[in-house]
């Protein structure tokens, strides 16, 4: 292959007259355009030699395709590529070429139909495949859409709903379920997958076989006005759970035009939207969010050195609460025997109690048998000493947030536990050398910091200290891998990467607050900008006794630049802790439905009167816009801190930290990539001029600074930002 190109096809002819054309760009054949331009040559070499009858299309190594190669799309953004014409992929090459050739095609699937990928096989005129194989069009998820067919050709095969639940959920389904839906004509193993294509191909010359053009099929569509009901309830789902994103819409537009004006105006006009959708902000923001979730098991100076992850056979964990069930909960649905150990039985009852709630909710839903219930608990035992941690290989610390208990505990476990084992906190805040300082193990002392609920979260925040070993570093990476969680490996610090971007929001909250905004507006901004939640809510949902002691640890530690307001310590006063006593910034009933609360009014004006904060009637009003910078500023200005002191390596891991930590919207690309869609200029003068008029909470860090006084990205390396200067 040159080094110049991205993947190749190859094609081989049988003495059958079967030609097999493999699809060859590891490690998932995406369909680069090098891989596209040769598939189109072999097919028209194909179409053109007599003794090839019919063509087989199949992947290397087991997996058919993942798809469009997505780096193209950053190619076709910055214009260095671009297709011949609109639509020339999906209805030159594989609409006049492939699906209208005088010859048939077969697919052979194995592992992967993504994508483009499945969207090439159903241009086939029947498809086998291999029971594992995946098939799906998650195009959505990236912020494209089906752009090679797929709007028509899927509809028409398996029907109009079952098409668009797969495309707008995203989500693939296995062969046994293709196969009843009619988008596999058979499933076979493995070994016969070849075998079975290829006499499929010559049935269909010899007509044994139906020769069917998907595109032409109209059996599954159904009449017009049911279709255009179906489609009508599906924009409004789509306006209510995507309201910020344009593309879902602009795909229905084509699966729409398809079915009213036909499958060739269908084609073009996917085309025609395919090709817009890619310059949208949303799209841009979500192709960085897939590069850069798997950047994050790239860590130069760790991942780079050859070392291989050692096998850890048994974990512990210390304290059963909220946070160490969720992690025994993970650990033992990946099928780690995990040891829990607790204060006294009554604690440890509760912990393993917790365990059982979390595993019987998913046998409730179905997603779990009981078998398997059983199973799983049965990796679990309790315990109320350190005698069985003899042989564990990690330890993960999970008891209150208390400096000298955790320093204690981790004294105990170097006594305990064999040399090897790693040991690991879930602190949220505190620093990692403190809670190390009577032990020897500082190299293998490492944050394992896994957030709210520890077993459904997706995010965990690896936290390395001058000590830590890279071997320890690369073990806990592939832990993170085996249970499933997106790992982003951060610097030691009170409050890590992402509690420390997460405190300057709620804190910028509060102070708005103070000065007379209104908190249910803030909330209502803030989730229209797309988090999950505002503010407020998300306090009483985490609990005001969490609240504080975090803000204890950022009050300690970073007196210059917290704002204090006495709002929640005198709410909790009251006994209004938050969701649990159902009390705080909102009401909450029993179906926990948050209402607000007149009441609230009392605190913060008894708040604002400890504080000797006026009402701001420039604060007052503010408009959602305004509300967003306010809030969320403050927290591109910390991630800057936090990025300058390298406590993050790479910009874009600061972006997946605040997408699977905070919940910003993956759309918005991340908190970097956010703020540089804005520009650093823009950022830094807003939180300069609000500095001068309310204090220091706002005062630009000196990275800021630097980059905002040049317009210089935020994300871009110290080097290439220096060069750009
Ligand atoms: C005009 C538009 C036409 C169109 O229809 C557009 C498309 O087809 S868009 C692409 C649609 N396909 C997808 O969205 C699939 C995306 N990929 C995945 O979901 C997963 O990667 C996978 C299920 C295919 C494999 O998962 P897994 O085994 O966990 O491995 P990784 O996710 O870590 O991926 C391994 C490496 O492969 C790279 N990759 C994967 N898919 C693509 C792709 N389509 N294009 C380019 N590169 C891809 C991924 O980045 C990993 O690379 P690394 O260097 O980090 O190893
Ligand atoms: N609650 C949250 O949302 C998050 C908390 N964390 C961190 O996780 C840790 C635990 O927090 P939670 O689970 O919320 O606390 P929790 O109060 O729910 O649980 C702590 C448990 O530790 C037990 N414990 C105390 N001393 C012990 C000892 N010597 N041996 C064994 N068990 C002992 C207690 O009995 C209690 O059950 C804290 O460091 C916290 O900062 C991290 C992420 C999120």
């Amino acid at each position: 292959m040159d080094s110049r190109t991205k993947g190749k096809t190859v094609m081989e002819v049988g003495s059958d007259g079967v030609a097999v054309i493999t699809l060859i760009n590891p490690p998932v054949n995406s369909l680069s355009f090098d891989v596209l331009y040769n598939l189109k040559s072999n097919y028209e070499e194909a179409l053109s030699r007599n003794d090839v009858k019919a063509i087989v299309i199949t992947g290397a190594k087991g997996k058919f395709s993942g798809g469009f190669d997505i780096s193209g799309f950053g190619e076709i953004q910055k214009g260095t590529r671009k297709e011949p014409k609109v639509g020339y992929i999906s209805i030159d090459i594989l609409t006049d070429l492939l699906e209208a050739a005088r010859k048939p095609s077969v697919a052979a699937i194995d592992g992967l139909a993504l994508g483009g990928g499945l969207e090439l096989s159903m241009a086939c005129h029947a498809r086998i495949s291999t029971p594992g194989a995946q098939l799906g069009l998650p195009e959505l998820q990236l912020g494209v859409i089906p752009g090679f067919g797929g709007t028509q050709r899927l509809p028409r095969l398996v029907g109009l709903t079952k098409a668009l639940e797969m495309i707008l959920t995203s989500k693939p389904v296995r062969a046994e379920e293709g196969h009843s839906l009619g988008l596999i004509d058979a499933v076979v193993p493995s070994a016969e997958l070849l075998t079975t294509a290829r006499r499929w191909a010559l049935d269909i010359v010899e007509r044994r076989k139906p020769w069917i053009s998907s595109v032409l099929k109209t059996d599954k569509l159904p009449p017009l006005g049911e279709a255009r009901e179906i489609l009508k309830f599906a924009r409004g789902q789509t306006r209510k759970q995507a309201p910020n994103m344009k593309h879902p819409l602009m795909c229905l537009d084509a699966l729409e035009t398809g079915i009213v004006s036909g499958p060739r105006a269908g084609l073009e006009k996917e085309a025609e939207v395919g090709s817009q959708v890619i310059s949208l902000d949303t799209t841009k923001g979500l192709i960085h969010v897939f590069f850069s979730q798997r950047g994050t098991v790239k860590v130069p100076g760790v991942t780079d050195r050859g070392l291989i992850p050692r096998k850890i056979k048994k974990v512990a964990i210390i304290g059963g609460g909220l946070m160490g069930s969720g992690i025994a909960t993970a650990l033992i649905l990946s099928n780690y025997p995990v040891i829990l150990k607790e204060v006294n039985e009554k604690f440890l009852e509760a912990g393993i109690g917790r365990v059982k709630a979390n595993l019987q909710s998913r046998v409730r839903k179905g997603s779990m048998s009981k078998e398997k219930f059983e199973k799983t608990m049965s990796l679990l035992k309790g315990s109320l000493d350190y005698e069985s941690f003899r042989d564990v290989d990690m330890v993960i610390e999970a008891v209150i947030e208390n400096i000298s208990l955790k320093q204690q505990i981790f004294a105990d476990l170097e006594k305990y536990c064999p040399q090897h084992c790693i040991l690991a906190s879930n602190t949220s805040t505190i620093d990692l050398n403190k809670i190390g300082e009577r032990t020897k193990s500082q190299d293998r002392i490492v944050g394992a910091h896994f957030f709210s609920p520890a077993h459904v979260m997706p995010l965990l925040e690896i936290v390395r200290t001058n000590h830590t070993s890279a071997q320890v570093i690369v073990d806990l990476l592939d832990v993170g891998k085996k249970i499933k969680k997106t790992p982003v490996v951060v610097g030691n610090c009170t409050g890590f990467a992402v509690n420390r971007m997460f405190f300057p929001y709620t804190q910028a909250a509060m102070f708005l607050v103070e000065r007379g905004a209104d908190p249910y507006l803030i909330d209502s901004a803030v989730s229209k900008f797309g988090m999950p939640m505002g503010p407020f809510r998300l306090c009483d949902l985490v609990g005001f006794g969490v609240a504080i002691a975090t803000a204890t640890q950022f009050i300690e530690n970073f007196p210059e630049r917290t704002y204090k307001s006495m709002i929640i310590p005198l709410m909790q006063e009251d006994k209004r802790a938050g969701e649990a006593t159902r009390k705080g910034f909102y009401l909450y009933d029993d179906k926990r439905k948050a209402k607000p609360d007149p009441e609230l009014k009392k605190y913060i004006e008894k708040a604002r009167s400890m504080s000797g904060a006026n009402v701001d009637p420039k604060l007052v009003k503010l408009s959602e816009k305004e509300i967003i910078e306010m809030t969320f500023f403050p927290v591109v200005n910390e991630a800057c801190r936090v990025f300058a002191e390298g406590i993050a390596v790479k910009a874009a891991d600061l972006d997946i930290a605040a997408i699977f930590g905070m919940g910003f919207p993956p759309y918005r690309g991340g908190i970097m990539f956010w703020a540089d869609s804005i520009g650093s200029k823009y950022i830094y003068s807003r939180l300069d001029e609000w500095s001068k008029t309310y204090g220091d909470f706002f005062k630009p860090c000196a990275f800021l600074a630097e980059r905002g006084s040049k317009g210089a990205p935020l994300s871009a390396p110290v080097e290439q930002a220096r060069s750009r200067l």
